[in-house]
C-alpha cells in the first residue's frame, strides 16, 4: 500500500481541520492531517479556551460580590498566580499529546511539518530537519490553516516587539501598564481580563468599542471598562511606537500625545495563513483569504470551483466567520459533502441543506466575554436594514425581569429582538448583561429555525429566570 496517498489531505490541525478529517473518516474515507505547530490550533492554546480561563475567575468573583450572603464570604481579591495556573491547564501547558492521541483514536494520519500545495491534489510536507514528504489526495485537499494576528504598518511598531493575542493569552506576568491598539473583541476581552488581573489598561479604540455590535451593547461594555479603571480612548489612533532601553513602550498618537506602557497589545483583526502554502502553484494569490461556495469548495474569480473541485477551505481561512463554532459547523458540512461526492451520492447544498453552511450568513451566534457579556445572534438592526428587510425592533430592560434581580443585586442589562415584519420571525437578538452567554442558544434556535412569533408564544420561559425576557419581548411586540 502506498502510505502517502489518502482520500483527503487536510492542511492545518486546528479545531476545523480536526473536525473535518474526523467527519471524513467516519464517512468511510481515509484522511491525513498536516500540522506545523500544535495539534489543536490557535483556539486550544492561544485563543478561545485560555482567554476564557483568564476571564472566568474575575467574572466568578464579580458574580459572588453581587449576591448578598455570598458577598460577605468574599474576603480577598483575585489570586493572580492561581488564575494563570488555571489558564495554563486550559492551554494543556502548550503540549498537544492529548489531541494527538485523539487523532490516533479517530484514525487520522498526522504529518508534522509545514504543508504546501505542490500541484493539483498534491501536498508537500517539510518536517523536522527539512525532511520532505509528498502526499497525494485521491479526492480533495482541504486548507484549514486559520489566521494570524494582523500587525499594521505603524512606524516603529514591529521593532517595538508588541504583543499579539498570542503573547497576551500566554502571559506569565501581568504588566503594570498595558496599552492596547484596537477596540474589537480581542481588545475588549483582554482589557477586561488584564484590568481584573491588576494591569492599568489604556485602550486605543480608534473606531469605538465593539463597533459591529448593537450600539447599546458596545456602549455598556465601554462604560463598564471605564468604571473598572480602563482608560478607553475612542478615536485615538497610534501614529508611531518606540520601545526604550528599559522596556517602556511609548505610543505617539496622531494628535502628538504620548502614552507610555510596559507592554503594547495589537488587536486589530486577523490575516489569513495563506502566505506560504503554495497557492501560486494552483493559480491563486498567496496571502489572500480563500473564497468558497456554500459547500466550502474554493472558487476562482469567476465564482466557479477550482479545476474539478478538488480544493476546499474551511474555518478562519475562508473569512466567512472567524469563530470556532462556525468553523466546526463548516467542517461538518464540508466533511459530509466530501464523502458524498467521493461516493457519488446526492449533494444537498440548497439553503439549510445538510451540505450547505447557510447559518454562516443568517444565524451566527457569538458571545463576547466582557463585563457585562454580550451574546448575539443573527442581524443587528443596522445590518437588517442594510440587508433591505422591513424590521421592527423590540427593546427590553433586563433588570425589569424578575429572575435578573434574583440572579444578582443591581443587575443591569438590556435585550433587543429584531423582527422581520414581512415574515414575522426573529432575525436577530442581542443580550447584554451578567451571564447572558447561556441565554443565547434559545435565540439561535428561534433565528435558525425561523420560528414564527405566533408559535414563540407557546415556548413558555420558566419562572423566575432571566430568560423570561422572551415573554416580555412578545408582550411588548403585541399579539
Ligand atoms: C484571542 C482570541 C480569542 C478567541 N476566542 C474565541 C472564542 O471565545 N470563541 C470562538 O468561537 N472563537 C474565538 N476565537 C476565534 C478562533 O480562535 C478561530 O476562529 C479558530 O481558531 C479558527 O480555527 P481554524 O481551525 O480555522 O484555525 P486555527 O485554529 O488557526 O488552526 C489552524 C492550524 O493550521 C496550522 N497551519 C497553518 N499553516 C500551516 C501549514 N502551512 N502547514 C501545516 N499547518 C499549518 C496552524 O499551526 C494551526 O494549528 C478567538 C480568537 C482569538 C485570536
Ligand atoms: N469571544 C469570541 O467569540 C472571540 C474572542 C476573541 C476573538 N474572536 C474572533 O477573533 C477575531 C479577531 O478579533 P480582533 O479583535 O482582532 O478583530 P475584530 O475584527 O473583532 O476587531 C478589530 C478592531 O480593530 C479596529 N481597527 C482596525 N484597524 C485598526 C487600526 N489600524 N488601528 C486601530 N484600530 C483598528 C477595527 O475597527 C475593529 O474594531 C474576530 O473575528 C473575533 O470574532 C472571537
Amino acid at each position: 500500500m502506498d502510505t502517502t496517498t489518502y482520500d483527503v489531505i487536510v492542511l492545518g490541525a486546528g479545531p476545523v481541520g480536526e473536525n473535518l478529517a474526523d467527519r471524513v473518516v467516519r464517512g468511510g474515507l481515509s484522511a491525513a492531517i498536516v500540522e506545523r505547530e500544535l495539534v489543536g490550533g490557535e483556539c486550544s492554546y492561544w485563543a478561545c479556551m485560555p482567554t476564557k480561563a483568564l476571564l472566568r475567575s474575575g467574572a466568578a468573583l464579580r458574580a459572588a460580590r453581587q449576591v448578598p450572603g455570598a458577598r460577605e464570604a468574599v474576603t480577598g481579591d483575585l489570586d493572580v498566580a492561581a488564575v494563570l495556573r488555571r489558564r495554563d491547564a486550559f492551554a494543556s501547558n502548550w503540549q498537544d499529546d492529548g489531541q494527538v492521541a485523539w487523532l490516533e483514536r479517530a484514525g487520522i494520519a498526522l504529518y508534522r511539518g509545514h504543508g504546501r500545495i505542490g500541484a493539483d491534489r498534491v501536498v508537500e510536507v517539510t518536517g523536522a530537519g527539512g525532511v520532505r514528504t509528498t502526499l497525494t489526495a485521491r479526492h480533495a485537499v482541504v486548507v484549514a490553516t486559520g489566521s494570524g494576528a494582523l500587525v499594521p504598518d505603524i512606524e516603529g511598531l514591529r521593532e517595538a516587539a508588541p504583543w499579539t493575542s498570542r503573547e497576551a493569552v500566554a502571559a506569565q506576568e501581568i504588566p503594570g501598564r498595558l496599552a492596547i491598539i484596537g477596540g474589537g473583541v480581542v481588545a475588549s476581552e483582554m482589557a477586561t481580563a488584564f484590568s481584573a488581573l491588576g494591569s492599568s489598561v489604556t485602550m486605543l479604540a480608534r473606531d469605538g468599542v465593539l463597533p459591529l455590535a448593537e450600539p447599546f451593547a458596545g456602549e455598556r461594555v465601554k462604560q463598564s471598562l471605564r468604571d473598572n479603571g480602563v482608560a478607553v480612548r475612542v478615536g485615538a489612533e497610534a501614529g508611531s511606537v518606540e520601545r526604550a532601553g528599559d522596556g517602556t513602550v511609548s505610543v505617539t498618537l496622531t494628535t502628538g500625545e504620548r502614552i507610555e506602557a510596559d507592554e503594547l497589545l495589537v488587536a486589530i483583526g486577523r490575516t489569513p495563513n495563506t502566505q506560504d502554502i503554495g497557492l501560486e502553484a494552483v493559480g491563486l494569490k498567496p496571502g489572500a483569504w480563500l473564497d468558497v461556495d456554500s459547500t466550502m469548495r474554493v472558487v476562482g474569480e469567476d465564482g466557479a470551483p477550482l479545476g474539478d473541485g478538488w480544493l476546499y477551505a474551511a474555518g478562519d481561512v475562508n473569512h466567512r466567520v472567524l469563530l470556532t463554532h462556525q468553523g466546526k459547523y463548516q467542517a461538518r458540512a464540508a466533511g459530509d459533502v466530501l464523502v458524498a461526492r467521493a461516493k457519488g451520492e446526492a449533494v444537498d447544498d440548497g439553503p439549510w441543506g445538510r451540505h450547505a453552511t447557510t447559518a454562516d450568513e443568517r444565524a451566527v451566534p457569538q458571545v463576547v466575554f466582557t463585563e457585562p457579556e454580550i451574546a448575539s445572534v443573527g442581524l443587528t438592526a443596522v445590518a437588517a436594514e442594510a440587508a433591505g428587510l422591513r424590521i421592527r425592533v423590540v427593546d427590553y430592560d433586563l433588570a425589569a425581569v424578575a429572575g435578573s434581580g434574583l440572579h444578582a443585586e443591581g443587575y443591569q442589562g438590556h435585550a433587543r429582538m429584531v423582527v422581520d415584519e414581512d415574515r414575522k420571525v426573529v432575525v436577530g437578538c442581542t443580550f447584554v448583561g451578567p451571564d447572558v452567554a447561556e441565554m443565547l442558544h434559545a435565540a439561535t434556535i428561534a433565528v435558525a429555525g425561523k420560528v414564527p412569533l405566533d408559535r414563540l408564544w407557546h415556548a413558555v420561559p420558566a419562572y423566575p429566570t432571566v430568560s423570561e425576557v422572551w415573554l416580555r419581548f412578545l408582550e411588548a411586540y403585541g399579539r
